[in-house]
């Protein structure tokens, strides 16, 4: 799991005005991302038809490079195309019924800010926890206040060899300094949405 954690991307089409998201989501792949996390929310997001296309182009993507396609929030949407898990939030569909309507392989991915909500999480069967937000973040109008790299060191500290993912606010000037607080990986969006040139920019996240 850890591995597949080291370059987590996360998009949808509404943190994609200026370009295509599968042209975005080629690019990343080339440049080495591990995971992908297609997270279509918000006014400007797709919906019903639109949304499950989107997905199934960009999930095709992803199984050329064999990088695992994950589904924000929409647990139907992930069973009904055969993704390879779901990340659900605090306030998202509850453990019990994602586990109990998704295939055994599935991975499922827990948000938490702090270790007791990861601690539930990993009780309840999750494979990984998404740790933020580590810094602020102008991608997501609803997120918590930031957690810092001293926040991240005591959620690592209380989970011992768990697998987490660090998320909010991440760049390649706080990348270094985030994994050797204690993530095993790190997940962006802006950062490579907004990027100019993505190969450069996933580059800088590895240094
Ligand atoms: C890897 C990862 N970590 C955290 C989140 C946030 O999930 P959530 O709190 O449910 O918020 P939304 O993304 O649904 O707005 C995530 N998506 N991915
Ligand atoms: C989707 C999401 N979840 C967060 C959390 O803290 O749970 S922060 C966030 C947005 C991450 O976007 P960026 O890399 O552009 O800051
Ligand atoms: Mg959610």
């Amino acid at each position: 799991m850890k591995d597949k954690l080291a370059l987590y991307f996360i998009m949808g089409s509404q943190n994609c005005p200026r370009k295509d998201p599968e042209e975005i989501l080629e690019q990343a792949l080339d440049a080495g991302i591990t995971m992908f996390q297609f997270r279509e929310k918000g006014e400007a997001a797709l919906i019903g038809h639109e949304k499950r296309q989107l997905a199934e182009r960009l999930q095709d993507r992803c199984q050329a490079y064999s990088v695992p396609f994950i589904v924000n929030d929409d647990v139907d949407l992930a069973i009904t195309i055969g993704a390879d898990g779901v990340h659900i939030g605090q306030g998202d569909e509850s453990m019990q019924q994602v586990k109990k309507r998704c295939p055994a392989h599935f991975i499922i991915g827990v948000s938490a800010t702090n270790a007791a909500e990861a601690n539930k999480a990993i009780q309840d069967g999750a494979n990984y926890v998404g740790v933020g937000p580590i810094a602020a973040t102008r991608t997501k109008i609803d997120a918590k206040c930031p957690i810092g790299l001293s926040g991240l060191r005591e959620i690592r500290e209380q989970l011992g060899d768990f697998p987490i993912v660090a998320i909010g606010g991440i760049n390649h000037k706080n990348a270094k300094a985030v994994r050797e607080a204690g993530a095993d990986g790190i997940s962006f969006i802006s950062v490579l949405t907004k990027a100019t040139d993505i190969q450069e920019a996933v580059n800088m996240l590895k240094l």
